[in-house]
C-alpha cells in the first residue's frame, strides 16, 4: 500500500480503479486510509462531470507517475461484498485472451449499467409500490376490467403494480384508480425481497437408471471434494441429462445451502420448459439472468448473487460475469450451441468461459450435449474432460427412426414444398391424434423478392442482403439491420405492377401451405421474430403441451430442449440448407442441428420417425443420421481439422474491418497485410470482401490469421494492429477463434 501525507495532514493511498468503460488499464484514485478498503471492492467515483461504479483492482496506484494533487479522491466505498478474486480473473483473463479493453469486461460484471444505474443499485434498496385485496368487493358492483384485478389479487400476498397489471390484463391506471378510490390497498415494499430456498427432497424426485446414477455419482464425487473438473455430460436426445445435473444440484444444496449454482441455456427461449420443470423440481423458481429480465429484476439478481442470497441462477452468456459469492458448480446445457459465441462487443464464448471461470473457482463444470462440440470431443480425447455418456432414452422410449427423402425423386408439386411422402406421414398422424414438427431455418414468408419482368432483387438500402418479406405483417425485413418497409405493390427498378414474386420458401410460407394442405390441423408457427418474449413463448408451449397444437413449425428455436411427449413425426424441410454456407464448422453445425431436431421425436412410449428432406442424400451429414454412426462422422470431421490444422489443431484469429468510406477501408486492410506477421509459424490471408460486404452502410473487409497450436496469437496480433494505429472511420473487429465467418 503505496501512502503519504496529504495537505492536511492525513495520511491518504492511491488505489487503482477499474472502471465499466473502453479502456485497457485501471485509473489512479486517492482514498483516506482510514476508509475500510480492499481488493475488489465496489466504489463510486467521479469522472468529468459524471459519476461511476468501479472496482478497486489494486491498493495501490498505477505506474502513471501524476502527481496526487492531479488525482480525485473516491467518493464513497458502496455496501456490497468486494468482488471475489476468481472473477477479476476472470475479467483480467477475458480481456488479455479476447483483446479487448478490461473496462469493457468489468461492464458486463456491473450487468446493465455504467454510468449512474449502476450507482444507484448500491443504495439502500428501492421501495415499490405494492398493491393488495383487502377488502371483501363482493357486494360491489364493478366493470369487467375492475373486476379482473380483483380476481388476479384475490388470496394473493401484495404484488407490484405492475406484476397486477400484467396478471389481470388491464392497465396500471385502472389499479391506481382503485387504490384512489379506497377499493385496493397499497403498501411501500422493498424491491429486494428474498429468493426462497430450493426444497430438495420435497419434489417430484425421480429415481434415476443405471447409467445416470453413475454420471450423477461422478458429478457429485467431485463436488464434494470441492476441486474443478470439467466433466462432459454426453447423453442421447431424451437420455434425461437434466435430471442428472438436477440430481448433482441436489446434492450440493444439500451439503451446503448456502452453495450457489449456475445454469447456462443458449437461448432464452428454451427457458420456459427448464423452468417448469426445475419448479416441479425444487418448489421454486431459479432466478433469472436474461435480455427478457427488467431493469428491476436484474438489480435484484446481481444483488443477491453478490451478497449470496440466491441459491440457482438459470441464465444466458452474460450470466457467467455476476458475482457470485459461493458458486459452487456450473452448468453449460446444450453446450455445442453456437449462441453460446458472443459476436459483439468482447467476442468471447460462453462455453469456454465458463470452463474458467470454473477453474479459477476450483469447482466443477458439467457441460451437456447430445452432440457435443468438437472441441469439447477432443479435450475428452486429450483427457482435459471427464466423459461421461447416456446411451439410451429414458423408460421404454427409444430413438426415432430416421429416413431420407430424395427431392429429385420425390419433389413436391410446383411452388410448394413438403413432398407426397411427408405429407402422406403428416396425414398419418393427424389421424393418430400425434403431434408433428417441421423444421425449416429461415424466418418469414420468403427469403428473395424477385422482378419477373426486368430480374431485379428486392435489398436492403443498407447491407448487402436481400429484404425478407413477413407477409402476416405486409412487411419486407432486412435480417441484417433490421430495416424494414412495407411489401412493395411495383417493381422498385422497372416500375412494373404485379411483377414481384416470393422466391424460396421461410416458416411463414410453410405454415400457409400447411393450412391449405392440412386445413382441419392446429397449426403454430414458431420464429424468433414471432415468438419475441419469454411469456409468449411460454404461452404456446403450454398450448403444445396441452395438445391443442397438431402441427409445430419452426426455425432453430424448436430443435433443442423441448420435450413433448405426442410429438412422434418431425419433418426436415431442407436438410442441406446449413451445409450450403460451407464454413469449417458448417458439416459439424448441420450434423448437430439435425440431430437435435430429430431427438424431440418419440420422447415417450409412442415411437418417432424423422424424415430429412434433401437433394444430396448421399452426403456425409445425411448419412450419419440415417446409419445412427455419428462418432464415425465427427472422428473424419476431426481428422479434416488436424489435416489442415484447423482450430482446436491451429488457431485462427480473424480481424473484420468496417468503415463508411469503401477506400479507406481497403487501405487499412492493405497496410494490415504489408505488415501482417509471417513465418513459418504463421499465416496471413486477405484481405478480402467479407461475404456480408455491406452492413448497415459500413464496407466489410476481412483478414484470417491462421497460427500454429503453440503461437501466443494475442501479442502477436496487438502488436500487429498497433503497427496501423487507429485510423479515423474504420474499425477494426479483432474476432479470436472465429465462428462466423461473414
Ligand atoms: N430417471 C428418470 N425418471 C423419470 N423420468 C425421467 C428420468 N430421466 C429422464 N426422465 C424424463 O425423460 C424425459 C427426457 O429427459 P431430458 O429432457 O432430461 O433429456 P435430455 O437428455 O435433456 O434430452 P435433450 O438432449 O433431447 O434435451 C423428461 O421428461 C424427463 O423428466
Ligand atoms: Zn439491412
Amino acid at each position: 500500500m503505496t501512502s503519504q501525507e496529504n495537505l492536511f495532514g492525513s495520511s491518504i493511498q492511491r488505489l487503482s480503479i477499474l472502471l465499466p468503460l473502453p479502456f485497457s488499464d485501471p485509473y489512479d484514485y486517492l482514498c483516506p486510509e482510514t476508509c475500510k478498503i480492499e481488493l475488489g471492492s465496489y466504489v463510486e467515483v467521479p469522472l468529468g462531470s459524471r459519476r461511476l461504479v468501479g472496482v478497486v483492482w489494486a491498493l495501490e496506484g498505477s505506474d502513471n507517475h501524476l502527481p496526487d494533487d492531479k488525482l480525485k479522491s473516491i467518493l464513497r466505498v458502496l455496501d456490497s461484498p468486494p468482488m471475489e478474486e476468481s472473477l477479476r480473473r476472470l475479467v483480467d483473463f477475458t480481456a488479455t485472451y479476447t483483446i479487448s479493453p478490461k473496462g469493457n469486461v468489468m461492464k458486463m460484471c456491473l450487468g446493465l449499467f455504467g454510468g449512474k444505474d449502476g450507482v444507484e443499485r448500491f443504495d439502500h434498496r428501492p421501495m415499490l409500490q405494492h398493491v393488495s385485496l383487502l377488502h371483501d368487493l363482493s357486494a360491489h358492483r364493478l366493470t369487467e376490467k375492475r373486476r379482473a384485478v380483483v380476481d388476479a389479487l384475490n388470496g394473493l400476498p401484495p404484488m407490484p403494480i405492475s406484476a397486477a397489471s400484467e396478471q389481470a390484463g388491464v392497465s396500471q391506471s385502472i389499479i391506481r384508480a382503485m387504490i384512489k378510490q379506497g377499493l385496493l390497498d397499497s403498501i411501500d415494499l422493498p424491491l429486494d425481497s428474498p429468493f426462497e430456498t430450493a426444497q430438495l427432497r420435497g419434489g417430484e424426485h425421480p429415481k434415476l437408471s443405471e447409467e445416470q446414477q453413475t454420471a450423477s455419482d461422478a458429478i457429485i464425487k467431485t463436488l464434494r471434494q470441492k476441486t474443478y473438473e470439467c466433466f462432459l455430460l454426453e447423453g442421447v436426445t431424451g437420455s434425461g441429462k437434466t435430471e442428472v445435473y438436477f440430481e448433482a444440484i441436489t446434492d450440493v444444496l444439500e451439503q451446503d445451502q448456502s452453495a450457489q449454482i449456475l445454469v447456462l441455456l443458449p437461448e432464452i427461449a428454451l427457458t420456459s420448459q427448464w423452468l417448469g420443470r426445475f419448479e416441479d423440481r425444487f418448489g421454486v423458481k431459479p432466478a433469472e439472468w436474461h435480455s427478457d429480465v427488467g431493469a428491476a429484476e436484474k438489480r435484484r439478481v446481481w444483488r443477491a448473487a453478490g451478497k449470496g442470497n440466491v441459491q440457482v441462477i438459470v441464465g444466458a452468456r452474460s450470466s457467467l460475469y455476476l458475482p457470485f459469492k459461493n458458486l459452487s458448480l456450473i452448468i453449460v446445457d446444450e453446450e455445442h450451441d453456437p449462441s453460446f459465441k458472443q459476436e459483439e462487443g468482447v467476442m468471447y464464448h460462453a462455453r469456454d468461459m465458463a470452463v474458467t471461470r470454473a477453474f479459477l473457482q476450483n469447482c466443477p463444470v458439467v457441460l451437456a450435449s447430445a452432440t457435443p462440440s468438437l472441441e469439447s470431443l477432443i479435450n475428452v480425447k486429450n483427457e482435459r474432460y471427464h466423459h461421461l455418456t447416456l446411451l439410451e432414452r429414458h423408460g421404454s422410449a427409444t430413438l426415432p427412426d430416421i429416413q431420407a427423402i430424395d427431392m429429385r425423386i420425390d419433389a413436391p408439386p410446383a411452388g410448394q414444398w413438403l413432398s407426397p411422402k411427408l405429407m402422406e406421414k403428416i396425414t398419418e398422424n393427424l389421424v393418430k391424434g400425434d403431434q408433428t414438427a417441421l423444421f425449416l431455418n429461415r424466418r418469414g414468408y420468403a427469403p428473395l423478392t424477385l422482378c419477373r419482368t426486368c430480374g431485379h432483387r428486392v435489398e436492403c438500402p443498407h447491407c448487402s442482403a436481400w429484404l425478407v418479406e413477413h407477409r402476416g405483417r405486409q412487411r419486407l425485413q432486412c435480417h441484417h439491420c433490421g430495416f424494414d418497409m412495407p411489401t412493395l405493390e411495383a417493381c422498385p427498378d422497372c416500375e412494373t405492377e404485379d411483377s414481384l414474386v416470393a422466391c424460396g420458401p421461410g416458416v411463414e410460407r410453410l405454415g400457409e401451405e400447411v393450412v391449405t394442405l392440412f386445413p382441419e390441423a392446429q397449426v403454430a408457427v414458431l420464429a424468433s421474430d414471432t415468438m419475441t418474449s419469454v411469456s409468449k413463448m411460454a404461452a404456446v408451449v403450454a398450448q403444445i403441451e396441452a395438445g391443442e397444437i397438431d402441427i409445430i413449425i419452426g426455425t432453430q428455436m424448436i430443435t433443442k430442449g423441448y420435450h413433448f411427449p405426442k410429438l412422434t413425426l418431425v419433418g426436415v424441410i431442407d436438410a442441406d440448407l446449413g451445409l450450403r454456407g460451407g464454413d469449417m464448422r458448417a458439416g459439424e453445425r448441420t450434423y448437430q442441428q439435425l440431430v437435435q431436431v430429430s431427438g424431440r421425436a418419440g420422447r415417450a412410449e409412442r415411437k418417432g420417425r424423422v424424415y430429412l428432406q434433401s437433394f444430396e442424400p448421399e452426403h456425409p451429414v445425411v448419412q450419419a443420421l440415417l446409419t445412427g454412426d455419428g462418432a464415425t462422422y465427427m472422428a473424419a470431421e476431426i481428422e479434416a481439422r488436424r489435416t489442415y490444422a484447423m482450430p482446436p489443431f491451429g488457431k485462427l484469429v480473424a480481424l473484420i474491418l468496417s468503415g463508411e468510406d469503401v477506400k479507406k477501408v481497403i487501405d487499412v486492410g492493405r497496410q494490415l497485410a504489408a505488415k501482417a506477421p509471417h513465418s513459418d509459424q504463421v499465416k496471413v490471408m486477405g484481405p478480402a470482401p467479407a461475404p456480408m460486404t455491406k452492413i448497415r452502410g459500413h464496407f466489410r473487409y476481412r483478414l484470417l490469421l491462421h497460427a500454429s497450436k503453440k503461437t501466443a496469437v494475442q501479442p502477436l496480433v496487438k502488436e500487429w494492429i498497433a503497427a496501423i494505429g487507429t485510423v479515423k472511420g474504420v474499425k477494426i473487429k479483432i474476432d479470436i477463434d472465429p465462428y462466423s465467418f461473414f
